[in-house]
């Protein structure tokens, strides 16, 4: 006998859901039932990259004005919906025009001319017989738009299109804008051409001021654009670079959910400040007494929490917001930002972890170049010839340099592991070219992790920059959940720790074996000042459920925590971290 559910689904295959769409592109045929491949055009991006080798009646466009330019009978706008970096061109008709202004809401209405379309009509009207013998049926004209029987190869809504404003490519060519002639790598002369949609209705859907509008069509700094972080994610760069951070998003939670890691959410106000460092924002609530009893705080790191969640599911992760009350004004510190946690049980060699790591993020990155938005920051680089664009182009790091490190990240052998006493060898020699001095027993200063991975990570075989990772740093300097290590050096006692460096940046991410002995747990503690409770009360602010943890099967296990918006500053080679998220937070900065 079937299952109950699956007789459901059969049901619900046969009779689909008649849903609506809701995307800012219609074509044709995307209503349901016949021409189902046209439902995947749905963004500006897609049709952009749609070929129909025919023109397309009554496509629809739903999006903002980026720019117009005008010529004497007809408006060139650009139009943008935030699935392309570039945008798309609509032709209108100046006496359609009147409201269509930078920054305006519109849907636009209109026969759409592919780049393939606009070059076959190229060679139809010089009498080249390859129309005729093309097919038009399937994939080429949408449902519903079929072409007439006494006229084959055009539909009665194409061949009405005729009487719409005059074709762009007649009009444009004298405005040096739609049309063009190339070299292909063969030395072949091809005609290329612009996409556009002809437009025939115009509706504006949210009117727009360009003389009080703040985002202009030129260069604009990030500094600037920072003070108006609501507007910035309309500007090609900044929604490009929050497409990519959605990318990145999903490949990761693919990525651990193909590894078997069940996605967790770890709590954000809590009641210990788990790195031990005072860097706790506290939770108030507007009434004068204490909301929730005692004192509570917005997490640092949601590790002890995945421990917790660790011990009963086996593999967890997260990708959670994390807040600290730092007051470090530079381009690599957010107080609101992004960690990636992840917790292991049943592990008990730290290679294991950095394993995970590296796999993660060569996964991460190999996903990444597969999608659109990191492709087009690349190519749009290269090919740019907007100055308003090249400028913010020039605003990154070396397009080399950043070839050079994602070329680390998907490298197929182990990236370098050295000790933290190793690294203070290494940096002794040259301590002079530092502010701060090398020893050991003190932390690493930025400066010292950028120098490390420098010089360790570049790999001049393949030209690539590898992140590395610094091991077993003193116990002294480290949290006290960390284990200690088997064979410290003779300088003093270690922790199982890494740090992940990469160059320019520092520090990427952080990760530990945990103590998982509940006495030497409590020893740790007492060493790093911690008030260690000595019997379980209900409610009580302590760090007893900790503890708890290491009384009832506490396998030895670790983890690490990831820093997501420094890691995307990494991968676009934006200089700071504040132009990677959209609302930035830090020292004395929380605009809206
Ligand atoms: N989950 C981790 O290991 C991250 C660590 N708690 C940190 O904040 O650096």
């Amino acid at each position: 006998m079937s299952h109950p559910f699956r007789l459901l689904a059969r049901r619900y295959r046969r009779h689909p859901f008649p849903y609506r769409r809701c995307y800012s592109v219609r074509v044709p045929g995307d209503g349901g039932g016949e021409g189902q491949s046209f439902r995947d055009i749905r963004t500006v991006a897609d049709l952009k990259e749609w070929q129909p080798e025919r023109r397309v009646s009554d496509v629809q466009v739903c999006g903002w004005v980026r720019s117009v330019r005008k010529s004497s009978s007809v408006r060139f706008v650009d139009i943008t919906d935030g699935s392309s970096m570039r945008p798309m061109q609509a032709v209108i008709d100046k006496s359609l025009a009147a409201d269509i202004r930078p920054g305006a809401a519109v849907r636009l209405t209109g026969v759409w001319h592919s780049s393939a379309s606009k070059l076959l009509s190229n060679v139809e009207s010089q009498g080249d017989s390859l129309a005729r013998r093309s097919p038009i049926a399937g994939i080429q004209t949408p449902a519903g738009h079929q072409p007439s029987s006494n006229n084959p190869g055009r539909s009665s809504e194409q061949a009405s299109a005729a009487s719409l404003p005059p074709s762009s490519s007649s009009i444009s060519v004298q405005e040096g804008g739609a049309s063009s002639t190339t070299v292909t790598s063969r030395g072949q002369t091809q005609a290329s051409a612009m996409a556009e949609l002809q437009v025939s209705q115009v509706e504006i859907l949210g009117s727009s001021d360009p003389h009080t509008y703040p985002i202009q069509n030129k260069y604009q700094t990030p500094e600037s654009l920072r003070a108006i972080s609501h507007l910035r994610p309309r500007t090609p760069l900044n929604s490009t670079l929050l497409r990519l951070r959605s990318d990145a998003m999903a490949i990761l939670t693919q990525f651990f959910f193909n590894e078997q890691f069940q996605q967790t959410h770890p709590p954000i106000i809590t009641s210990s400040d788990c790195e031990g460092a005072g860097e706790a924002f506290t939770v108030k609530s507007g009434a004068p007494s204490e909301f929730f009893r005692d004192p509570k705080y917005l997490t640092v790191s949601s590790q002890l929490h995945l421990e917790a969640l660790a011990q009963a599911l086996g593999n967890v992760w997260t990708l959670s917001p994390t807040f600290r009350a730092e007051q470090s004004d530079t381009s690599r510190h957010l107080s609101e930002f992004y960690m990636l946690e992840t917790e292991m049980s049943f592990v008990q060699d730290m290679d294991e972890v950095m394993d995970l790591a590296q796999k993660m993020l060569a996964s991460l990155a190999s996903g990444l170049s597969q999608r659109s938005a990191a492709q087009e920051l690349e190519k749009h680089r290269l090919d740019s010839r907007d100055p308003a664009e090249r400028l913010a182009f020039e605003d990154l790091v070396d397009i080399k340099e950043l070839q050079q490190r994602w070329r680390g990240l998907m490298a197929p052998t182990r990236w370098p592991r050295v000790t933290y006493t190793e690294a203070i060898k290494i940096l002794e020699p040259v301590a002079h070219m530092f502010e701060h001095k090398p020893v050991w027993g003190s932390g690493l200063q930025s400066e010292h992790e950028k120098y490390l991975a420098e010089k360790i990570g570049y790999d001049a075989a393949s030209d690539a920059l590898l992140p590395i990772f610094v091991t077993q740093y003193p116990r002294d300097i480290k949290a006290f959940y960390m284990l200690q290590s088997q064979s410290p050096p003779p300088q003093g006692q270690t922790v199982d720790c890494f740090d992940l460096l990469v160059p320019n940046l520092g520090e990427l991410a952080g990760g530990s074996m945990r103590e998982y002995r509940l006495a030497q747990l409590e020893d740790n503690m007492r060493l790093h000042g911690l008030e260690v409770p000595t019997h379980r009360k209900a409610r009580s602010n302590d760090m007893g459920w900790y503890l708890d943890l290491r009384r009832w099967g506490c396998p030895p296990h670790g983890g690490f925590g990831l820093g997501f918006d420094r890691l995307l500053s990494y991968l676009t080679g934006v200089p700071n971290v504040r132009d990677v998220v959209p609302f930035p937070r830090h020292f004395e900065r929380c605009d809206c």
